[in-house]
């Protein structure tokens, strides 16, 4: 059986003020093995993006916490350290929320590199994530502005497999693209556990991409429930 590579323990999540909280994800545990793709799934504003900021550390849990490898990753009111935010890395919708629109892409992952400390050649780095995120490496060159929407994705998906996180969590990465390119894109998207050993969080409105994870997780109103 698989390692856990990461581990929700009572994470939840609340907006509105103290006297008046409104609960967005009520207390949840899940684990994500090595290797393995987890779909979450859910009706628009049932928590999906909320439990996917908290795991990538994006927005700080009212409780509970995320252990990767079974260190603290983040918890009630804690942010990941610096030294380990590169262990969990988004893919967002739109590219342009993780690249910046006018800068190269390699420059942009050359920065998220040396800005998370990854060590090593970051030039080899860069050209095998290009690889596995099945981007031509030419495109490397140009900016976001200069690629279709699944180039960018792709480059986004790069700039998140270069950095070698333990969690990819992809929220919504195919719902701006056309169905050909959106099903590419899920082709190179499935593909990354078994290519980088980690795990995939994958949160989608797209029940036949949900469907080929190895799991799902359902949001109901707050309430996480595993349903495969
Ligand atoms: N910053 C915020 N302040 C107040 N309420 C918020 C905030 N962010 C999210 N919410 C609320 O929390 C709930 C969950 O939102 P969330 O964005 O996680 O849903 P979602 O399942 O990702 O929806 P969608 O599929 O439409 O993206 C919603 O009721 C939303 O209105």
């Amino acid at each position: 059986m698989s390692a856990a590579v990461l581990q929700a323990c009572g994470i939840g999540a609340s907006y509105g003020t103290r006297r008046r909280p409104v609960t967005a994800l009520h207390p949840t545990d899940f684990t994500l093995l090595a290797g393995e793709s987890v779909a979450v799934i859910g009706r628009s504003g049932a928590g999906k993006s909320t439990l996917a900021e908290i795991v990538l550390g994006l927005r700080t849990a009212s409780t509970g916490h995320v252990m990767v490898h079974g260190q603290r990753f983040c918890g009630a009111g804690r942010t990941p350290d610096q030294d380990h935010r590169r262990l969990v890395q988004g893919i967002p919708q739109d590219a342009g929320a993780s690249l910046p629109p006018r800068t190269p892409v390699r420059a942009s992952i050359e920065r998220a590199l040396t800005k998370l400390r990854v060590d090593g050649d970051h030039a080899a780095r860069i050209l095998a994530a290009a690889e596995t995120a099945s981007l031509d490496p030419a495109l490397l060159e140009r900016t976001p502005r200069q690629l279709s929407g699944g180039q960018a994705q792709r480059a986004a998906i790069a700039r998140a497999v270069a950095v070698g996180p333990d969690v990819i969590v992809a929220d919504e990465p195919t719902s701006a693209l056309d169905s050909a390119t959106s099903a590419s894109l899920a082709d190179a998207l499935l593909a990354l556990p078994s290519r980088t050993g980690g795990a995939l969080l994958l949160v989608t409105h797209d029940d036949a991409l949900a469907a080929r994870c190895d799991r799902i997780l359902t949001v109901r109103d707050g309430t996480v429930e595993q349903t495969r």
